[in-house]
């Protein structure tokens, strides 16, 4: 058995690693910030103005971090940390806050803000869904965040638009079973310059009668409905590669007749970092049999 003393020696050399580690984290980190003064300069002569976040670029981003994953940190420890440099960055590009869904469990919403935008924003509770869609709408730069309720209160969605506020990203992006800050919610902010066509584009659409089952086979997603007395209001997500047309057709076909369809906005596709991983539920029968 090692001695105290070899021991005590083995953990200061490790010790000392971590101390070099983390000094050259330091400097990497400081070394980032000093490129993105660079992208700041960039964005200002191309005329860039309003929203700084650029999440096609962050999924990318992530996408990437997941690649390369390996070793017992876990993989959403890594998101989060990388969150908070993210928002850290965009938060020197200009200021803006974050309004959050007062209409939500305030725990969870806030949980789920601070893992997606650290600590370097502000941030404040609006009223309803709504509120949350007319303050972003009428802001310079501002980001919301609104709770994905399978069956709404109300037709939030109804806001949102080209020239206003849109959906720009789905929480959370990394799906696992069991993950921190895990409430499932829509970022809102006013229209992205240049952003491509989203994975998953996602529309308002409005038509009389009920929600048919069969919606659900078309390979479109009803991310949140809203009924009343004529019909329904529906916020569907549909494959980014389809046309305003081809949504209307699928709608057609499963027996709704939406007399509105509206884009509103789009998300890069969250990644199920579950896949691969043995189901535990398996595991378990195994060990039972
Ligand atoms: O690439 C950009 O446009 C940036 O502003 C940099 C950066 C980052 O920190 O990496 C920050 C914000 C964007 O959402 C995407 C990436």
């Amino acid at each position: 058995m090692a001695s105290d003393q070899t021991q005590g020696t083995a953990l200061d050399s490790l010790r000392q690693r971590i101390d070099v580690l983390d000094a050259e984290l330091h400097r990497l980190l400081m070394e980032r910030v000093r490129v993105i003064d660079g992208i700041v300069a960039a964005k200002r002569a191309s005329g860039a103005d309003g929203v700084m976040f650029r999440p096609d670029r962050e999924a990318d981003m992530m996408r990437r971090m997941v690649e390369r994953h390996e070793g017992s940190l876990p993989l959403t420890s890594a998101e989060h940390l990388w969150r908070e440099i993210i928002t850290a960055c965009t938060r020197l590009q200009g200021e803006f806050q974050v309004h959050l869904d007062g209409s939500a469990d305030i725990a969870a919403m806030r949980d789920a803000a601070r893992f997606y935008f650290g600590f370097a924003v502000e941030m404040e509770t609006a009223g309803d869904p709504a509120d949350v869609v007319g303050t972003v709408a009428a802001s310079h730069s501002d980001l919301g965040v609104i709770a994905l309720t399978e069956r709404a209160e109300l037709p939030w969605w109804r806001g949102l638009g080209q020239d206003g506020a849109q959906i720009i990203a789905r929480l959370p992006f990394f799906v696992a079973e069991e993950r921190p800050a895990d409430l499932a919610s829509m970022v809102i902010s006013r229209p992205i310059p240049g952003s491509g066509t989203p994975d998953t584009a996602v529309y308002d659409a409005r038509w009389r009668g009920v929600l048919p089952g069969s919606l659900m086979d078309t390979g479109l997603e009803i991310l949140s409905f809203f009924r009343h007395a004529d019909g329904v209001d529906a916020l569907l997500a549909a494959s980014g590669d389809s046309s305003e047309d081809e949504v209307l057709t699928l709608c057609r076909e499963a027996g709704a007749e939406p007399d509105v369809l509206r884009f509103v906005g789009g998300y890069a596709a969250p990644i199920d970092i579950d896949e691969g991983e043995p189901d535990e539920l398996d595991d378990f029968s195994e060990d039972a049999d």
